[in-house]
C-alpha cells in the first residue's frame, strides 16, 4: 500500500488525512508534519484507523512513497527538493511557488534525474482538464477572474502593502490586474490556482489574472476563459469556503483527494 506523508495539517491537510483514514483513499497515512503542535493534535484526534508519526521532512521522505505538500509556498522550497533527492514523489498544492522559474527548473531536473513524479492537482478551479487537452494545439489566451468575499483576501501581502482596508469596501471592487507571476506573489495564499492554470496553459507571464473583492458574496468564485486553436471555453465555479480557512475553497482538498485516488486506482477517467 502507498505510504503517504502529509506536510501541513490545516484546512487541506486535515481533509486529506481524514480521507485516507476513512478508506476513501486506499493508502497508509504514515507521517504528518506541521509547525503548530495544535494542528498536529487536531488531526491526530480526528483519526480512527491510523496513528501517523510526526516527522520532520528529512525523516519523512526516507519513510514514505509520496509527500503531499499542503502548507505554504515557502514550504515548497524545502519540501519538494528534499523529497525528490530522496527519490520520493511529491504532490504540491502551494503551486504559486513555481512562478519562481529557478525552482521550477531545478525541481523538474531533480525529478527527471531521480525518476520521480511531481503531481499538481487541479485545486479549486474547474477546467484544467479542458485546458490540458487544448494545450496540445496553439493557445491564444488564458484569463482567470477570482472573486472572493473580504475574508477570502484579508491579510494578503498586496492588501497590506497598499494599505487597503478590505473590510470597509462596500461594493464589488477590482483589487488587482496583472500576470499570474505577479498575482501569486501579491496573493500567495489566495490564487495558487493562477499558477496551476499557468503550468497547464501558456505560462506565468502570459496568463492574465483579475482579483475582485465582493462583500456580497459568501462563496469563492473562479472564472476561467481560454481561447486557442481548439475554439474557446469558459468555466465558472462558485466554491464553498473551507470552514477552518475562508481563503481556501472546499473543492481544493477534494481535488487532492481525487488525485490521490487516481494514483491508487487501476481505472482512471479524465485528461
Ligand atoms: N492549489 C490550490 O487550488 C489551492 C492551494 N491552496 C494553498 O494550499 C496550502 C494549504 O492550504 P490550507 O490547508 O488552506 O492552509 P492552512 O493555513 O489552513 O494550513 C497550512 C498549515 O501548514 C502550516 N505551514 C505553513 N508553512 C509551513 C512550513 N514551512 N513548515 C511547517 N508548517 C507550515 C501552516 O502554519 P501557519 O499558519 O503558521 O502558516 C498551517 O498550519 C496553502 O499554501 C494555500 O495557499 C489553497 C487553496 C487552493
Ligand atoms: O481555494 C481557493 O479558492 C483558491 C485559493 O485559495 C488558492 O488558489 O490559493
Amino acid at each position: 500500500m502507498l505510504k503517504i506523508g502529509v506536510f501541513g495539517c490545516g484546512a487541506i491537510g486535515g481533509e486529506i488525512c481524514k480521507a485516507i483514514d476513512n478508506g476513501q483513499i486506499e493508502a497508509q497515512l504514515y507521517a504528518i508534519y506541521d509547525r503548530h503542535e495544535q494542528s498536529l493534535n487536531r488531526v491526530k484526534s480526528s483519526l480512527e484507523n491510523f496513528d501517523p508519526e510526526i516527522m520532520e521532512i528529512v525523516e519523512m521522505v526516507r519513510e514514505v512513497d509520496l509527500v503531499v505538500e499542503c502548507a505554504s509556498q515557502q514550504a515548497v522550497y524545502e519540501v519538494v527538493p528534499t523529497a525528490l533527492h530522496a527519490k520520493c514523489d511529491v504532490m504540491v498544492v502551494s503551486v504559486g511557488a513555481f512562478a519562481d522559474t529557478q525552482l521550477l527548473e531545478m525541481t523538474e531536473n531533480i525529478a527527471r534525474e531521480k525518476n520521480c513524479r511531481i503531481y499538481v492537482p487541479s485545486g479549486a478551479i474547474c477546467g484544467i482538464d479542458g485546458l490540458i487537452s487544448a494545450s496540445a494545439a496553439a493557445l491564444h489566451s488564458v484569463t482567470l477572474t477570482t472573486e472572493k468575499p473580504p475574508g477570502g483576501l484579508r491579510g494578503a501581502p498586496y492588501v497590506l502593502e497598499n494599505n487597503i482596508d478590505i473590510d470597509s469596501i462596500t461594493g464589488r471592487t477590482v483589487l488587482f490586474e496583472g500576470s499570474a507571476t505577479e498575482a501569486v506573489q501579491a496573493f500567495p495564499a489566495n490564487v495558487n490556482v493562477a499558477a496551476t492554470l499557468s503550468l497547464a496553459g501558456i505560462g506565468f507571464d502570459n496568463t492574465r489574472v483579475r482579483i475582485v473583492v465582493n462583500p456580497a458574496l459568501t462563496r469563492n468564485i473562479h472564472e476561467i476563459a481560454v481561447e486557442g486553436e481548439f475554439g474557446r471555453f469558459t468555466s465558472r465555479v462558485e466554491n464553498v469556503p473551507s470552514p477552518t480557512n475562508p481563503k481556501t475553497s472546499y473543492l481544493a482538498p477534494l481535488s487532492v483527494i481525487s488525485t490521490l485516488k487516481k494514483l491508487t486506482q487501476s481505472f482512471n477517467v479524465g485528461t
